[in-house]
């Protein structure tokens, strides 16, 4: 048997209101023609309201969803999402330190759109001293940037700096995403490469509450792009069309943060990118 189809694994946490998370990670990943694999880090009791409760799996069911995927599966690209503490990165890095899942993509998720931590406060200094420098690609939001790189970001030129400030950690290539910026009509995302090379990605902000799981669905797509093959800038023009056009061409499900419209169509589908 050949095993070729592209596989790709995400390392994440749960939502039961199906947006965020794991969820929104395998949605996307279906919707990019990827097969997608998971393992799980934490459950949390969670809606379009907020986080009701949580629960870190054991490191050694970690350890076990790592070696069962490790057994079988050929994957080409993975991610990681909500880690839970610090007991649980260490877990995930040696794991991804004894097995070749391709490309990593880590987005640090720290704390919920509702204000719920998904990471503990101790843990932040394991994630960018242990989990960072195993990354081909960190994806922070802005609270996670000035977390990590250790700096106050108020303007684009700030953005850049973190950028750069990450890349000197250790992570190969990095997006530090523009959601939170408190700027009138706009969604924009800095990058930098790998190979020195920088641009900004942009996006006309669209006015809605329907943005849960916007982080975990760019990763993830990017994730997927680089599990198909796909140059690291491609996957991530591609993982911001796809996001753009999940929030534009929105849903409305639940009573808060509604989530994404994961069925959404990107011009890349007809082979532009
Ligand atoms: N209202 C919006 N309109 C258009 N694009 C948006 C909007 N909000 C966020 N984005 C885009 O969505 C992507 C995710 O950004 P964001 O900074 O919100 O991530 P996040 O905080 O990690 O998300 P979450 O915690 O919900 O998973 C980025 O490309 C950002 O520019
Ligand atoms: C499980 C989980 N992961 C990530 C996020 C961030 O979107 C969330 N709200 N829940």
């Amino acid at each position: 048997m050949t095993n070729d189809f592209p596989q790709a694994l995400t390392i994440a946490g749960t939502d039961s209101g199906g947006g965020a998370g794991i969820s929104a990670d395998f949605k996307t990943m279906q919707m990019r023609g990827v097969f997608a694999t998971m393992v799980v880090v934490a459950v949390t009791a969670q809606n379009t309201l907020g986080v009701q409760d949580a629960l870190a799996m054991p490191p050694k069911l970690i350890d076990e969803q790592f070696f069962s995927l490790a057994a079988d599966f050929n994957i080409r690209a993975c991610k990681t999402g909500m880690l839970a503490d610090s007991l649980r990165v260490k877990t995930v890095v040696n794991n991804l330190k004894q097995y070749n899942f391709g490309p990593l993509t880590v987005d640090p998720v720290m704390i919920a759109k509702g204000g719920a931590k998904l990471l503990s406060e101790d843990a932040i200094s394991v994630v960018r001293e242990q989990l960072l420098p195993l990354a081909d690609l960190i994806t922070p939001n802005l609270p996670e940037a000035e977390e990590l790189a250790q700096m106050k970001i108020t303007t684009e030129a700030e953005m850049e700096a973190a950028g750069h400030r990450l890349q000197s950690m250790g992570a190969k290539n990095v997006l530090v995403k523009g959601g939170h910026f408190s700027n009138d009509g706009e969604a924009n995302d800095f990058v930098l490469l790998e190979n020195g090379h920088s641009f900004w990605m942009t996006a006309k902000r669209k006015q809605t509450q329907n943005t849960h799981g916007t982080g975990d669905t760019i990763s993830s797509c990017i994730t997927a792009e680089l599990a198909k093959g796909k140059s690291m800038e491609d996957a991530l023009k591609i993982g911001k069309a796809y996001v753009e056009a999940t929030i534009k061409q929105g849903i409305n499900v639940g009573h808060g943060h509604g989530p994404l419209n994961h069925w959404a169509k990107i011009r890349s589908d007809n082979n532009e990118l």
